[in-house]
């Protein structure tokens, strides 16, 4: 299966396991990737018929700005949710990076791949 990505999507959000984390928000990090037939929009060229990657990454950023979370792995699971109903992928791999979470480290991140049933 053909895929679609979105790398080093930004989002700044309300997200953390300790108080202080709630009073600012914290970027986090997306790297998706959506199994998708890009042969169909190829011959199209119609966006109906490819994966709106401007849509979804605006669609991801208003979940994960909908309300504070706790640990990042929140977040991978809704979002994989929203990518697999919403936009009808059938497969979809999300990491969420967290690059201010540890002061020595360049990046934490949490990575998952769900399918649809
Ligand atoms: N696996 C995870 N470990 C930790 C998380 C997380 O979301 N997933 N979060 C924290 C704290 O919020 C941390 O980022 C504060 O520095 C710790 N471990």
């Amino acid at each position: 299966m053909d895929k679609v990505f979105v790398e080093g999507l930004v989002v700044d959000a309300y997200i953390g396991v300790y108080d202080w984390e709630h009073e600012s928000t914290q970027p986090l990090v997306l790297d998706l990737t959506m199994a998708w037939d890009n042969a169909k929009a190829a011959r199209s060229e119609d966006l109906a018929d490819a994966l709106d990657y401007d849509s979804l990454s605006k669609a991801v950023t208003a979940l994960i700005q909908q309300r504070p979370r706790a640990l990042i792995e929140t977040v991978a699971e809704e979002v994989a949710e929203l990518i697999l109903t919403h936009f009808k992928v059938p497969q979809v791999t999300v990491k969420v990076g967290k690059p201010q979470a540890v002061k020595a480290a360049r990046q934490t991140a949490v990575e998952i791949t769900r399918k649809a049933s």
